[in-house]
C-alpha cells in the first residue's frame, strides 16, 4: 500500500463507525441495483405476454434453486393477478417491485453517502487540526526557509485535494466494484457463456486506462508547488503592498505572478484533460464489450434460442450498469494520484522534526530570582558565526541595552533568550539553569517581548492586548495602556480599547503599534523584559512618548534593551557594545564616553544625524 495512504489510515480509524456503516450501505446499494436491473424481466415478460403461465404455488427446495425458484414464484403472482384481476394489476404489481426496489437502491445510497461525508469533512477537519499545531509548534527558523504560501497551501489547497481524492478510495474499493460483482453475479445467473466476454473487457480496459494516467502524481505534485507560490506571492504582494506601489513595481509582481499562472494553467489543462479522459475512455471500451455482446447474445437468442429475448435485454442493461461503476473507478484511480501526490506534501510538513522542542525532563521555572547568564555562546543561522564567544551577565532588576552596528547580532541575543533558535555551543542560564532544562512555556512566561516591528493583529486593541493575560479585566488593560503611554491615544477612539486596529494594525501609526505592544507586554507583567529596537523610527515626538512607555515598564523589572537610539539607553545600568557578533566594549554611558572607544564613535555619529 502507499505509504501516505497508510499514513491517513489512523485519521480515518476515528470515523470508523461511519466506514462500518457505508459498507454495509454500499453492500446494500450494490445488491439493489443488481435487483433493479433484474426486475425488468417480468415487467417486459408482461408488457409482452411472454410470461409462463404458473398456477401452483412453487416450493423453496434449497439456495441450488433460487434462480428457477425466483422465477416460478414471480411467474405464479403474475399469472394469479391476470388471471384474478386482469393484466393492468399484473403490471401494476411488477412496476411496484421496480419502485420499491428503486427507493431502496437510493435510500441505502444516501445512507451509504451520509456516512461517508461525515468521514471525508472529519479526516479534512482533523488534518487542518493538526497540522496547525503543527505549523504552530515549528520554531521560527522554519519559517526563515520556507515560503509562507508553501506552508499555507499545504494546509488548505492539499488538505482539500485529499480529501476530495482520497474518500473517493472508499467508493473504490467498496462501491463500485461490489455493483460490478452483483451485476456480473446476476449476468452470471442469467448466461454464464455470455458473461465471460465481460471479463476480457476489465484487463483490456485496465491496462489502457493506467497507460493513459502515467505521469499524474508527478505533474500533480508541480501543480502543487506552483499553487503555494502563487498563494506566497499573493501574501507577499498583499503585506508589501505600499512597497510595490510606492515603486511603480506593479509590472515586476504581475508578470511574476502571470508567469506563475502560466506554468500552472499548462500542468493543470494536462492534468484535467488526462482526467477527463478517464470516464469517456472506460465507457467507450465498454461500448466496444457491449457490441461484442450484442452480436453473440443475438446469435443465442435466433440461432441457439437458449435465450429469451427479454431476458437478453435485461442482460445488456445489466453490461450497461457495469459501465457507470466501471467510469466512476477510472475516474477515481486518477484522482487518487492528485490526492496522494497532495497528502505526500501534507505528511512532508506533519512530520517536520522541531528542532526546538521540551527536554522530557524539563523543569517549570515560576520565577525569577538573580541573574541571566549568557556563558561563552557561539552561534550560526547558516554557515557563518553571527555570535563568537559571547558572554553576558544580567543581574536581576538591571537595565541591560546592547548597541552597535546594524547586523552585529543584537537581535539574534533575543531570538536566543526567548529560545526562537538553540544555541550551538555555550549555554544560556537563568538562575543557574539552563534554558534548554525549562520547559518552553514557563521560559517564555518569564519574559515579555517587544518586537522591532510592532506585530499586532487584526482584532480589537483589547484582544491584542491581552494576548499574554487571557483573563485581563478592562481595568488592568487600560493600566496597561497608561504605563505604555497609549491611553491618550485609545481613549479617543471611538470604540476605545473594543476598536478593531486592521490588519497587522494599519489603522494606526508606528509609534502607536509600538506603544501598543509595550501595553501588551506591561499588562502581561514578566519579570524579565526583552525590548528589540522598539524606538527606532519615529519622530521625536513619538520617540519621546514611546521613551516615556519604556522608562515606565523598566521600573522594578530585569530589562535587556536592543536599541538604536543610543539617547534612549543612557540611563542603562551596562551597556554592552557589540561589532561582529562580539562584545568590544561595555560599561556604564559615562564610562563608555570616558573611554572614548566604539561607543563614543556611536554617540558622536548620532548626535551629527
Ligand atoms: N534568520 C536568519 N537567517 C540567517 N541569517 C540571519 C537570520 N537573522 C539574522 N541573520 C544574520 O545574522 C546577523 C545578525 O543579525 P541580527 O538581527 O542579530 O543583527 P542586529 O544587530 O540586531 O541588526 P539590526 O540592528 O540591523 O537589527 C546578520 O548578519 C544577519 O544577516
Amino acid at each position: 500500500m502507499d505509504a501516505n495512504l497508510r499514513k491517513l489510515i489512523p485519521f480515518a480509524f476515528r470515523y470508523k463507525k461511519d466506514i462500518v456503516l457505508n459498507i454495509v450501505y454500499n453492500v446494500f446499494y450494490a445488491f439493489f441495483s443488481t435487483i433493479l436491473m433484474v426486475s425488468m424481466i417480468p415487467t417486459l415478460n408482461v408488457l409482452f405476454g411472454l410470461n409462463e403461465k404458473v398456477f401452483t404455488k412453487p416450493e423453496y427446495t434449497g439456495i441450488e434453486n433460487l434462480k428457477s425458484f425466483s422465477e416460478d414464484y414471480l411467474n405464479y403472482k403474475v399469472t394469479q393477478f391476470t388471471e384474478n384481476s386482469g393484466f393492468e394489476y399484473a403490471m401494476i404489481f411488477v412496476i411496484s417491485i421496480i419502485i420499491v426496489t428503486a427507493f431502496l437502491k437510493n435510500f441505502t445510497n444516501y445512507l451509504a453517502s451520509y456516512h461517508i461525508t461525515r468521514l471525508r469533512n472529519g479526516v479534512l477537519n482533523d488534518l487542518r487540526e493538526k497540522l496547525y499545531l503543527v505549523i504552530i509548534n515549528l520554531p521560527i527558523s522554519y519559517y526563515s526557509e520556507k515560503r509562507k504560501g508553501d506552508v499555507m497551501s499545504r494546509m488548505l489547497g492539499d488538505v482539500n485535494e485529499v480529501k476530495n481524492a482520497f474518500f473517493q478510495v472508499l467508493e473504490l474499493v467498496v462501491r463500485e466494484p461490489l455493483t460490478i460483482v452483483f451485476s456480473i453475479a446476476a449476468m452470471f445467473f442469467i448466461s454464464a457463456k455470455l458473461t465471460l466476454f465481460v471479463f476480457l473487457f476489465i484487463p483490456i480496459s485496465g491496462f489502457i486506462i493506467s497507460r493513459v494516467g502515467k505521469n499524474l502524481k508527478t505533474k500533480s505534485t508541480r501543480a502543487q508547488e506552483e499553487n503555494g507560490l502563487q498563494i506566497s506571492i499573493l501574501d507577499e504582494t498583499l503585506s508589501g503592498l505600499k512597497v510595490v506601489k510606492g515603486f511603480n513595481s506593479e509590472n515586476v509582481f504581475i508578470s511574476k505572478f502571470n508567469l506563475s499562472l502560466k506554468r500552472l494553467l499548462r500542468l493543470s489543462n494536462s492534468i484535467g484533460n488526462k482526467n477527463n479522459l478517464a470516464s469517456p475512455l472506460s465507457e467507450f471500451l465498454g461500448i466496444l464489450t457491449i457490441a461484442v455482446l450484442l452480436w453473440y447474445g443475438a446469435q443465442l437468442v435466433i440461432v441457439d434460442k437458449s435465450l429469451s429475448p427479454t431476458t437478453f435485454i435485461a442482460y445488456i442493461a445489466l453490461a450497461y450498469t457495469i459501465l457507470t461503476p466501471a467510469k466512476a473507478i477510472s475516474k477515481a484511480s486518477y484522482q487518487v494520484k492528485t490526492g496522494l501526490a497532495a497528502a505526500e506534501r501534507v505528511f512532508t510538513l506533519m512530520e517536520e522534526k522541531n528542532a526546538i522542542t521540551d527536554k522530557l525532563d524539563a523543569i517549570e521555572k515560576s520565577t525569577f530570582e538573580d541573574n541571566i547568564h549568557i556563558d561563552n555562546i557561539n552561534f550560526r543561522y547558516e554557515k557563518e558565526n553571527v555570535l563568537k564567544n559571547f558572554s553576558l551577565d544580567v543581574k536581576k532588576g538591571q537595565t541591560v541595552a546592547l548597541v552597535g552596528q546594524s547586523g552585529s547580532g543584537k537581535s539574534t541575543i533575543a531570538n536566543l533568550l526567548t529560545r526562537f533558535y538553540d544555541v550551538q555551543e555555550g549555554i544560556l542560564k537563568i538562575d543557574g539553569v539552563n534554558i534548554k532544562d525549562i520547559t518552553m512555556k514557563s521560559l517564555r512566561d518569564l519574559m515579555g517581548l517587544v518586537t522591532q516591528d510592532s506585530i499586532l493583529f487584526n482584532d480589537s486593541i483589547k484582544n491584542n492586548i491581552k494576548l499574554g493575560k487571557q483573563d485581563a479585566t478592562d481595568e488592568e488593560i487600560i493600566d496597561a495602556l497608561k504605563i505604555a503611554n497609549a491611553y491618550e491615544f485609545v481613549k479617543d477612539l471611538p470604540l476605545g480599547i473594543n476598536t478593531n486596529v486592521g490588519d497587522s494594525g494599519n489603522k494606526l501609526s508606528g509609534g502607536q503599534k509600538q506603544r501598543l505592544s509595550i501595553a501588551r507586554a506591561v499588562l502581561k507583567n514578566p519579570p524579565i523584559m526583552i525590548l528589540d529596537e522598539a524606538t527606532s523610527a519615529l519622530d521625536t515626538e513619538s520617540e519621546r512618548l514611546v521613551q516615556v512607555a519604556l522608562e515606565n515598564m523598566m521600573q522594578n523589572r530585569t530589562s535587556i534593551v536592543i536599541a538604536h537610539r543610543l539617547s534612549t539607553i543612557q540611563k542603562a545600568d551596562k551597556i554592552v557594545v557589540m561589532q561582529k557578533g562580539e562584545i568590544v566594549e561595555q560599561g556604564t554611558h559615562d564610562e563608555l564616553l570616558a573611554k572614548n572607544g566604539v561607543y563614543k564613535k556611536l554617540v558622536m555619529m548620532q548626535s551629527f544625524e
